[in-house]
């Protein structure tokens, strides 16, 4: 045995002080005070120094037990299975090297699955004849916490299963990137990462809140009461599936050779990518570079042995089972310097600091200023001018300060806002955690009011730009929304450089057909905190379907009226209240409802809005004949209520494929998700423009 001295000693037990603190921080508070690759380096530190004089192994060490999520709040079970961390490597080259000692060690060739690793939060259900009766937090390992109630609000996970089965599922709870995105933007002090925003969702008291976040989850591990004749893995994902469960099918089979693996795939009902050892370094080269374009966020790969014999021959550390091992991506962050924090008014008047930092390289992009979303923020990150920060920016997600680093040398104390608004010099006023100009005509909020009411998400009026808007403004024409409907196009821009005949007339037949837009539409473009599409359609649909209606309930501050709606809060139904009984709001209404602009939904509407794609998520590729650029063919399957996404994942449905489609095309054949040529496409969008026609013959008369 290798012998120690003092000083290992010491760095030893102050690992493990480090570590079980940054544990704390990070399972208990989502809110950690390193970064994962730090964290990791001083895990990995420990190890090895544990490994080369074992009598340093304390059992308190964090290498030595599942780091711990156990809240007191929720009340504390113990798991029926073994609920570990999982070994890690951070080359392909280590993970090989595994697999071939795996290999070696039990005499004989193996299957080797790769998942995917889900960065979300370790769940186990428990099933009892086919009932979900627990749903448990990974906790110590040994002892989780019950959040049951909480996990019954995901949608996907089913309540009972087809069969009178008694098991442990394991899973991984996530939160959708693009739902982060939405839900951040709306928080008082903003998560770093969906991860954090889902760990502490999962957490909350009240499951009526849990409900209003979109959480997901995919299963990936099985364990049956009583014998089962499953022989491995695949067959477990196979029945996993087959009990209605969500399997991620973005995963890959490897055998020594290709053919076997694709068999064995096959044999199971599985999609997946099948190859050979060979093909992992390129799997997982590929799979890196596909990170950013998943709808969720992964930290790198699990590969796990596939016959389950060899898995219980091979057993189980304290920490980890020894049969997987997960290969973790370099964790996308960087540092850089914070030089200065801007602050911008945005169309509600909401002030928000931008940091522009010394621009630097992050997961394949140049960032140069991020969001601090409020003081609040700046107060939790105690930040200061001139401090060296931590910055990251998972996959799509928008990049966040993490943490500082290393304080300014000036000493420069924690950065607060200016008390007035920078471009009007308004006094600010502080409502909840947010910083906001009183004054409605601050010429950035009008700007951006009249920005957002132009725009394709307000009434998308044609041939009328930001650009046409800042002349307008310059020339004093356009101080508010409803000047849209009065200004004399003809009399203001005729002399002007730019402003041709055709051009003046194109803007206003583009503002005159706007008067047209439905009342949906017109309730979106008011710029309402938070009542976007979404908001507008829930509104709609729970019978507070005009105008009238809206600001009757705002009159009587009906709080209750809005609430009792299942998808809006307290919190939403208090900005709209607000919003619609502020003076210049109510203005702003009169006289756009004087232009013509509709009041309220009219039935028709509702039949004619074209949904024939909602539902559907689309993906293009390749290049087409009426639709040029391409995402002029996305666009209209938007129009007609489809989602598009830019990458082929398990959840497009259809893949557009014009000439030269290339990987895409590969990807969605493999997937099996439907693949539409140009003439298809053409005749589906006039289909749904058909059906429209009718339906408008019926209600001509
Ligand atoms: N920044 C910090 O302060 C801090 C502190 C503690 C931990 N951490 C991070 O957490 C890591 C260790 O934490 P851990 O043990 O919770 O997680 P882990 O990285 O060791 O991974 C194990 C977990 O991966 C999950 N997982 C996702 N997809 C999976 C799949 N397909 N198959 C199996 N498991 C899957 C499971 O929940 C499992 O519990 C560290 O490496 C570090 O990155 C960071
Ligand atoms: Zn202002």
């Amino acid at each position: 045995m290798n012998t120690y001295d003092e000083s290992h000693q010491e760095e030893v037990r102050s690992l493990i002080e480090q570590l079980s603190r940054y544990q704390k921080a990070y399972y208990v508070d989502n809110q950690p005070l390193v970064s994962d690759t730090e964290y990791d380096r001083l895990f990995d530190r420990l190890q090895y120094l544990e490994n080369q004089y074992p009598s340093l192994r304390f059992p308190d060490s964090p290498t030595q037990r599942v780091g711990s999520d156990l809240d007191a709040t929720f009340p504390e079970v113990r798991h029926t299975i073994p609920v570990l961390s999982l070994d890690k490597a951070y080359t392909d080259s280590e993970l090989l090297a595994w697999i071939e000692r795996t290999e070696t060690k039990v005499s004989r060739d193996l299957g080797i699955v790769i998942e995917e690793k889900i960065d979300g939060i370790s769940i186990v259900l428990y099933y009892e004849e086919g009932y979900l009766v627990r749903a448990v937090t990974r906790g110590n390992g040994t002892i989780g916490n019950d959040v049951t109630a909480n996990v019954k609000t995901i949608a996907s996970i089913p309540l009972r299963l087809n069969e009178p089965v008694t098991l442990a599922v394991r899973g991984e709870v996530y939160l959708p990137k693009d739902k982060f995105e939405t839900l951040n933007s709306q928080m008082e002090v903003p998560y770093a990462n969906p991860r954090n925003l889902a760990a502490g969702t999962i957490r909350r008291i009240k499951s009526r809140e849990v409900a209003k976040v979109p959480l997901q989850i995919f299963v990936y591990e099985g364990f049956w009461e009583g014998e089962t004749d499953f022989k491995d893995h695949l067959s477990i994902l196979s029945k996993l599936s087959s009990y209605g469960f969500r399997i991620n099918s973005n995963f890959a089979y490897f055998t020594k050779d290709a053919e076997q693996a694709k068999r064995q795939l096959g044999a199971a009902g599985l999609k997946g990518y099948a190859g050979a050892y060979a093909d992992i370094a390129s799997y997982i080269k590929e799979h890196t570079s596909k990170r950013a374009s998943l709808g969720y966020e992964i930290d790198g790969l699990v590969a796990k042995v596939n016959e389950l014999d060899v898995r219980s021959q091979l057993g189980y550390t304290a920490h980890h089972p020894r049969w997987a091992m997960a290969y973790k991506f370099e964790s996308p962050q960087a540092q850089t310097t914070l030089l200065s924090i801007d602050l911008q008014v945005g169309r509600t008047g909401r002030v928000t600091p931008v940091a522009r930092v010394k621009p630097v390289q992050v997961a394949g992009s140049t960032i140069s200023s991020i969001t601090l979303h409020n003081q609040d923020y700046i107060n939790m990150l105690e930040l200061a001018l001139g401090d060296v920060v931590e910055i990251s920016r998972r996959g799509d997600v928008i990049p966040a300060v993490e943490r500082v680093i290393e304080k300014n040398e000036d000493s420069k104390g924690v950065y607060t806002m200016d008390p007035f608004c920078p471009v009007c010099g308004t006094a600010l006023v502080e409502k909840g955690a947010h910083t906001f100009c009183p004054n409605s005509q601050c010429p950035a909020q009008v700007r951006g009011r009249i920005e957002f009411f132009i725009s394709k998400d307000g009434m998308d009026i044609d041939n009328f730009g930001p650009e046409t808007a800042a002349v307008l403004i310059e020339q004093g024409v356009l101080q508010d929304v409803p000047d849209i409907y009065r200004i004399d196009y003809r009399k203001v821009l005729g002399d002007l450089n730019g402003f041709g005949e055709k051009k003046i007339l194109l803007l206003e037949k583009g503002v005159e057909q706007s008067k047209k837009r439905s009342f949906r539409q017109v309730l979106i473009s008011l710029g309402i905190p938070e009542l976007g599409k979404k908001g507008a359609q829930i509104l709609i649909e729970s019978g507070l379907d005009s105008m009238e209606k809206l600001l009757d309930v705002a009159k009587r501050q009906d709080v209750e009226r809005l609430t009792s709606i299942k998808q809006i809060g307290e919190k939403s139904a208090r900005l709209y209240i607000d919003a619609l009984n502020n003076p210049a709001m109510q203005e702003r209404i009169a006289a756009l409802a004087s232009f013509g602009l509709a009041m309220e939904e009219r039935e028709e509407e509702h039949a004619l809005v074209d949904e024939s794609f909602s539902g559907q998520v689309w993906c293009v590729t390749g290049s087409f004949e009426h639709f040029n650029p391409r995402s002029k063919a996305m666009d209209e399957v938007v129009k007609r209520g489809g989602r598009t996404v830019s990458a082929v994942t398990n959840k497009t449905t259809h893949l557009l494929a014009g000439s030269g489609g290339g990987s895409k095309l590969e990807k969605a054949q493999e997937l099996g998700i439907t693949i539409v040529d140009e003439e298809t496409f053409l005749a589906m969008l006039g289909e749904g423009a058909k059906k429209r026609e009718e339906m408008q013959g019926e209600f001509s008369f």
